[in-house]
């Protein structure tokens, strides 16, 4: 691991419960920072009026606009929503001029236009057994510590039985390529995760991919426009959400595939770099493990010099 990773770990990796909820009002107040919440949503009717009604119940005083974009859903996700008491914005109404591309990050590149705190943070709109620390725990460094410009929730994700299984794009793809291109981003334990807030002073400044490749890219560019002391990430517990087939989740990956690929020139790459992991230690935080890679190649075996006496095959 990067000695850079290491320290960054150590000054900028926080659990939910290091900063209570009247800590963060006392510092809201005291630096007037506002807080919008963005769900992004397609067809999310059985799990977002939940989400919003948790909002709305245990954070009425730290967000001050809560906003659910629909991303041209066809079930009732929009009627939900506003009966929870979301405002609830359809991808069309924003910046009419420019018929909206289908995706996710369609619609949170848009919710910037729509909404107006000085900070954002998006949350997933399939999440179950919500809980209202992933908004404030996230948002907490935002309004505690002006250094702090881009915050991700991390947490375990239980997949079929298992209590950290999930996350499949993110440990077969991302992981992997973050830590040979952007190895001052493999610290970052949920670098997919939906659920991130940030300033919007940085977030105005930066390119959404359309699709599926918001979270890298964001990810990437906030790196390199801010810097990496400029990043964090708080534990939130668990994660529960709605898993796609294996299909859809090949779409998603080729999608974040192409959005790393459009950044590799720029990327820091060092071409052998140990491939870092994450488990929960016997306390329960999150622990780094170095996994060395091999990823020497043997030449052809005709340039060998003891094969060279076989001859020549046709
Ligand atoms: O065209 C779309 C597709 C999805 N969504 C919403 O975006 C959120 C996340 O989408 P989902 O399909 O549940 O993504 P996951 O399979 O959970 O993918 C993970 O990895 C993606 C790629 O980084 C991230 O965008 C997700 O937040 C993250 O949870 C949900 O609220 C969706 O309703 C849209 O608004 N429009
Ligand atoms: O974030 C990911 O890696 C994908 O959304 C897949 O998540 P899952 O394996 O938890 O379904």
């Amino acid at each position: 691991m990067l000695d850079e990773v290491g320290h960054w770990l150590r000054r900028r990796s926080w659990n939910a419960a290091d900063r209570p909820l009247d800590q963060l009002l006392a510092a809201k107040r005291r630096t007037g920072t506002t807080v919008s919440v963005v769900l992004p949503a397609l067809d999310e009717e059985e799990t977002v009026g939940r989400i919003v009604s948790v909002i709305r119940r245990d954070l009425s005083a730290l967000v001050d606009e809560l906003v659910v974009m629909d991303s041209g859903s066809t079930d009732r996700t929009a009627e939900v929503a506003a009966a929870a008491g979301a405002k609830v914005i359809h991808r069309d109404e924003v910046l009419p001029r420019l018929p909206p591309s289908p995706g996710k990050g369609e619609v949170l590149w848009r919710s910037l236009l729509a909404t107006h705190g000085d900070v954002v943070c998006f949350v997933d709109a399939d999440l179950r057994e919500f809980s209202a620390s992933f908004v404030s725990g996230i948002v907490g460094p935002l309004l505690t510590d002006p250094d702090v410009a881009f915050v991700k929730a991390m947490y375990d994700r239980p997949l079929d039985g298992l209590p950290a299984g999930g996350g499949r794009v993110t440990e077969l793809v991302a992981r992997p390529l973050l830590n040979l291109h952007w190895p001052r981003l493999a610290g970052v334990v949920q670098p997919l995760g939906g659920e991130y807030a940030a300033r919007r002073s940085l977030l105005e400044r930066l390119p959404f991919p359309v699709g599926y490749g918001v979270e890298l890219a964001l990810l990437i560019d906030a790196l390199e426009t801010a810097g990496l002391d400029a990043l964090a990430q708080v534990d939130v517990g668990v994660r529960h959400h709605r898993h796609q087939d294996g299909q859809a989740l090949g779409r998603m990956a080729a999608a974040i595939y192409a959005t790393a690929e459009r950044r590799l020139p720029r990327g820091s790459g060092r071409g052998l770099t140990p491939l870092i992991q994450f488990d929960r230690d016997a306390s329960g935080a999150f622990v780094p493990r170095d996994h060395v890679l091999v990823t020497e190649e043997r030449p052809p075996m005709r340039t060998v010099p003891e094969y060279a006496p076989r001859g020549t095959y046709v």
